[in-house]
């Protein structure tokens, strides 16, 4: 449909697109990151400075902070928002209850607190995160740098006694150095292949100390928009029910293009 994007980007965009459809004047606003919120803050910020939407948003990594900065986005911390309308972000896997993998960029702890924080939480993505049950895509789990062997140590052990599927765990390198978060900390990432008691494992695991919090968001998401690589994209709301598909044009020499940097 697009020459202009990868099949998987027009996924992404559309998704982002349709998603922005929910924005209204005055919203507070948590913005997401990765790939596909990237798609969100830019529409976000053509929105506010073409046809004068007013919003704020609130962050969810420095990396989104910036872009939406650079878009001419206001943005305010939580604190100062207190409570927001809308948080619109990306998923690493979902499942037909949308509950949800994050943090495959690094950004759950943050993402988490800021959808938690929301009256309704859209996640954006293209219909390969998909899943029957979670689990495929590594399950990132933040914990301080403080003993992370340890920790570490401790994941393996929860895991082997909740008897999950895969129990190898790895911690998250940046070249020779361990990742950071926004936050300072590392990032083990569970290789467990299947969960199947996901809200069990997100409990048990938040109680291991050392443990900051884990990629799984139970119960937090709202609505997910799936995009195709052919533009087409589907709306599930899981508190309604209600499931809606359509076709989302766009023009290839939209200015979104023009300027994408990487
Ligand atoms: O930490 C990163 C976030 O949880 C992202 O939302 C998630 O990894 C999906 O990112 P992407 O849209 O790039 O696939």
């Amino acid at each position: 449909m697009s020459d202009t994007l990868s099949p998987i980007d027009t996924a992404k965009f559309v998704a982002a697109k349709r998603a922005v459809e929910f924005v209204e004047d005055g919203m507070k606003l948590g913005l997401g990151t990765g790939s596909t919120a990237f798609w969100m803050v830019r529409l976000l910020g053509e929105m506010v400075r073409n046809d004068g939407l007013k919003i704020v948003g609130v962050p969810t990594s420095t990396r989104t902070a910036e872009l939406a900065r650079q878009e001419g986005i206001k943005v305010i911390s939580l604190d100062e928002a207190k409570w927001l309308d809308l948080t619109i972000d990306g998923a690493d896997e979902f499942d037909a209850e949308l509950n949800l993998i994050k943090g495959g960029g690094g950004a759950l702890l943050q993402e988490k607190i800021v959808a938690t924080a929301s009256d309704q939480m859209i996640v954006i993505s293209d219909v390969s995160k998909q899943v029957d049950t979670l689990g495929a895509f590594p399950l990132p789990v933040e914990v301080i740098p403080f003993g992370w062997q340890t920790t570490k140590a401790l994941i393996e052990e929860t895991l082997v006694s909740m008897d999950v599927l895969g129990q190898r765990t790895t911690l998250r390198m940046n070249g020779a150095t361990p990742y950071v978060t926004d936050e300072g900390n590392h990032i083990i990432d569970l290789h467990v292949q299947r969960i199947g008691n996901a809200r069990q494992l997100a409990l048990i695991l938040n109680q291991i100390p050392g443990v900051v919090e884990n990629g799984l968001f139970i119960d937090i998401c709202d609505v997910v928009v799936i995009g195709h690589g052919d533009g087409r994209v589907e709306t599930h709301d899981i508190n309604s029910g209600e499931t809606t598909e359509g076709l989302v044009h766009f023009a290839e020499n939209e200015n979104i293009f023009s300027d994408m940097g990487d």
